[in-house]
Order: structure tokens, then C-alpha cells, then sequence
């Protein structure tokens, strides 16, 4: 609809190389996540570069208080629901709780993800999900990785905090990095650990890292389209979330100003960091 507005100049869908370029040319790729079509076409208007159907879903939209409940089926639902309302934006699916227990089992929820409109899957942690990512590379599945606080391990983590602080977990998340770079990630989400850490990985891996509670050196950023909108009523706001509507004057405005801050540095600033 709007990319063939004359007042907008034509745009194109992203690409996995496309992202990695702009991590060489140091062009910070704006994400954001989406559950609905409506949504996904402001964002998209908004220009955001990369939107996630995070299983955060099954905490800001069906109202758990975790994501363990989210299934494969919730996931394509709300995946075919964005990829309607985009044109531009690059798509990315989260693999919901043990749906990437195994190689085959992360291949086909990965293949009903891109089916459904996805270009990449995202799943959580490294260690026996090394071999998953492997598998899944060798099969042309693009593949984002997610390190640091990884809710899918809230149980043993015992809550929602800060990962890496101490010298021995910092060691090991930089090890993990490197470890799911070299298995075949493509990007890689850091979320919820010390800013310092969150650059030196950064620095030290040659795919583009999103940061979410990670401080402002990575080369991309993602918040949950909710806390960006100041919907986070009922629960204690974490350090990274930014209400961008307050001044934002709508929901466009919201998501251009988050685009633009992102893009010029100004946020992450240092209270929304570790
Ligand atoms: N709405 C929403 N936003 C999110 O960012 C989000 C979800 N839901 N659901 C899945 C996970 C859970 N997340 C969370 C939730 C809480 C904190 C939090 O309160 N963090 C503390 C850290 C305390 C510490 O260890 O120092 C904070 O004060 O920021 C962090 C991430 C991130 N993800
Ligand atoms: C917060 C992002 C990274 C996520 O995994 C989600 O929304 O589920
Ligand atoms: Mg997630």
C-alpha cells in the first residue's frame, strides 16, 4: 500500500547479507517485535529493519507469566498474521519452548516458520544447541541466537536477571558467542547482560549482535512492541524499557522516534544498561 506511494521512495524486503552489511558499515538495524498485521504495517512504515515474533507473545498476549506455554501453532499463527501486514522489514520468528529440543524437531518448526513467512528462526542458549544450529545452517535456515537472559530458562535462573556479571560467566557467554558464530548463526540477540561484555562480543564475532538490556555498542537494538508503547502496566518495568509514545505523539510517531534514536545512539543510554 504505502510502497507505492509516490511521497515514499521504493523499498525492498532485507536480507540476511544485507544485515550483515550493516553491521560492517556500522548501520545500527532497528528491531522491534509484532504479533498482528496492523501493527506489522506501522512498523513497517515506521522503516524498522527487523521485526521478531517473539514469544514474548505468550506473556503480552495471552497473558501468561512466562513464555514456557507458547506452542509451534501459536508461533506460525502469529507469524502468518505480521507477514501480511510487511513489506519492507526483515521477519523473524522465535522457536517457542523445546521446539528446538532436537535437530529434527527445530527443523520442522523452523520450516513451518518460513513457510508461514519467516526469514530467519531464533532460539535460545548454546551448549546441545550448538548441534541444532549446525543442523539447521547445513539445511539453509537462517538462524538468530540468543544469549544472556534467556527466558526459556527461567526455572533454573529462578527469575528474570542480569547474566554475565562475574569474570567466570562473562568468559563463558563470550566462548558461547563465538561457539554459535562458528555453528552457522547469523545474528546473534544479547539480552540482559553488562554493556562492557555485550561490546567486547561485539567486537569479537563477525555476525551482527541486537541488544536488548545490552547496552548501546551493539549493532542492532529490539524491544517488546508493548514496553515501547508503555504497556507494561502490572509488572515492575526493566532498566531497558523506554515508553517511546510519551512523546511520540502516536503509535507511527512511537516507532519513528525509537527508529531514530537507535539510529543516532541516543538510546540505549546509560540508565537503560547493566
Ligand atoms: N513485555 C516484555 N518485555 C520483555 O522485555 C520481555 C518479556 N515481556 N517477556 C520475555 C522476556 C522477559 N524479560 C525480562 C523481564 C524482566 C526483566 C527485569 O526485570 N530485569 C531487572 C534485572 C534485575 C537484575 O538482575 O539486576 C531490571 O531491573 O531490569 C528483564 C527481562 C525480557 N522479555
Ligand atoms: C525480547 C526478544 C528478544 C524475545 O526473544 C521475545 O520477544 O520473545
Ligand atoms: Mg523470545
Amino acid at each position: 500500500m504505502y510502497a507505492n506511494d509516490s511521497k515514499t521512495p521504493a523499498r525492498t524486503r532485507l536480507t540476511v547479507p544485507a544485515l550483515r552489511q550493516m553491521k560492517a558499515e556500522g548501520r545500527r538495524i532497528v528491531s522491534l517485535t509484532a504479533y498482528d498485521a496492523g501493527f506489522a504495517r506501522s512498523v513497517d512504515e515506521a522503516g524498522i529493519d527487523l521485526v521478531l515474533i517473539g514469544d514474548s507473545l505468550g506473556m503480552v498476549c495471552q497473558g501468561h507469566d512466562s513464555t514456557l506455554p507458547v506452542t509451534v501453532d501459536d508461533i506460525v499463527y502469529h507469524t502468518r498474521c505480521v507477514a501480511a501486514g510487511l513489506s519492507t522489514a526483515f521477519l523473524v520468528s522465535d522457536l517457542p519452548f523445546q521446539a528446538d529440543a532436537t535437530p529434527e524437531r527445530a527443523l520442522d518448526a523452523s520450516t513451518r516458520c518460513l513457510q508461514a513467512g519467516a526469514g530467519m528462526v531464533k532460539l535460545e542458549g548454546a551448549g546441545h544447541k550448538l548441534d541444532v544450529i549446525r543442523f539447521l545452517s547445513e539445511r539453509e535456515i537462517p538462524i538468530c541466537a540468543h544469549l544472556g537472559l534467556t527466558p526459556q530458562s527461567v526455572l533454573r535462573l529462578g527469575g528474570y536477571k542480569v547474566q554475565g556479571r562475574e569474570e567466570a560467566a562473562a568468559r563463558k557467554l563470550l566462548a558461547d558467542a563465538k561457539a554459535v558464530a562458528a555453528a552457522g548463526a547469523d545474528l546473534l540477540v544479547l539480552e540482559c547482560v553488562p554493556s562492557a561484555l555485550a561490546a567486547e562480543i561485539t567486537a569479537a564475532v563477525a555476525i551482527p549482535t541486537i541488544g536488548i538490556g545490552a547496552g548501546p555498542s551493539c549493532d542492532g537494538q529490539i524491544l517488546v512492541l508493548h514496553d515501547l508503547l508503555g504497556m507494561n502496566s502490572g509488572h515492575r518495568r526493566p532498566r531497558f524499557v523506554k515508553d517511546f509514545l510519551a512523546n511520540g505523539g502516536s503509535i507511527l510517531g512511537a516507532f519513528q522516534a525509537y527508529a531514530a534514536a537507535v539510529r543516532s545512539g541516543e538510546f540505549p543510554g546509560p540508565e537503560h544498561g547493566y
